[in-house]
């Protein structure tokens, strides 16, 4: 394959996912080899995006050279792995990739249980839902303290496991803010703290702000998820205008109140 020619990915600027494909790029040194094109969640997607992946709307898809199109982030980073090989990110022993393998099997309950606990509007289900999140972050802490009880990451350094999972430490900042989540003190989170905090800390994952994740995911602590639109709203706190860092905070109590358009500086 002429891996010179353009590679382009449609994503979603803040979208963990894309995030993943972000973050390897830069690992690898190749983020120029690989044109991202923005996509606005807020508006319909445009029939031609439609019709490249076949009408599936969820993102980022990789166009080809050619026009060919790959989607699923876990794919596309290891098509991106493939295709530009040095240096390498995923472990090349197969024993070491096949442990990197079994923590990244994690990611799916972790990403579900975070998404599930923000955007839950049923005060009676707050409690099983921090624990549901706390019992994912336990499943790591056991897996590293078992396969990496003395390093700073999974393997010697910033790796695979580690563009999978930060951009999914990152959005959680918003159950620190909406949910006032964070993990207890207690030694039973003492090696997942650890890697999380190692992790939000790397050059390579610096793509979005604590302030940018808090601001625009303000409607999925209401429980509007993908730019979908809140009741007595005309804008999504997803869209792109105004400018996130020349809008308010928004208000931290997601139960007792819902935010106007206007509170949230979206009005143009
Ligand atoms: C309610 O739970 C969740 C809600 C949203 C997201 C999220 O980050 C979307 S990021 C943007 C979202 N993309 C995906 O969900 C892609 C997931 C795919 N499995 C991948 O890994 O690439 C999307 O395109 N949505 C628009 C659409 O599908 O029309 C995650 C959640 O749970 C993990």
């Amino acid at each position: 394959m002429d891996t010179t020619a353009e590679f382009t990915v449609y994503h979603i600027p803040v979208c963990p996912f894309s995030q993943r494909l972000e973050i390897l790029l830069a690992l690898k040194e190749a983020r120029s080899k690989v044109r991202f094109e923005v996509v606005d969640i807020t508006q319909p997607r445009p029939p031609e995006l439609l019709a490249k992946s076949r009408g599936s709307t969820a993102l980022p898809i990789m166009e080809l050279p050619g026009g060919r199109i790959l989607k699923e982030s876990l794919v596309l980073m290891q098509f991106i792995e493939d295709l530009w090989p040095d240096p390498a990110v995923a472990q090349r022993d197969p024993y070491r990739r096949a442990v990197e393998n079994m923590l990244v099997r994690l990611e799916g309950d972790f990403a579900n249980a975070g998404y599930a606990f923000v955007m839950n509007q049923d005060p009676q289900r707050r409690e099983p839902l921090r624990q549901r999140m706390l019992e994912q972050f336990a499943r790591i802490d056991e897996f590293l303290v078992a396969q990496a009880p003395r390093t700073t990451y999974l393997f010697e350094n910033f790796g695979w496991a580690e563009a999978v999972f930060t951009p999914l430490f990152m959005r959680f900042w918003f159950l620190e803010y909406y949910e006032e989540f964070d993990l207890p003190a207690d030694a039973r989170f003492d090696r997942v703290r650890d890697w999380r905090e190692a992790c939000l800390r790397h050059p390579a994952a610096q793509q979005v702000s604590r302030e940018e994740i808090i601001k625009l995911y303000y409607d999925y602590a209401k429980g509007a998820g993908n730019g979908a639109l809140l009741p007595g709203r005309e804008r999504s706190s997803f869209v792109f205008e105004p400018h996130w860092s020349d809008r308010p905070w928004p208000p931290r109590d997601k139960w007792s109140r819902s935010a106007s358009d206007a509170e949230l500086g979206l009005s143009l």
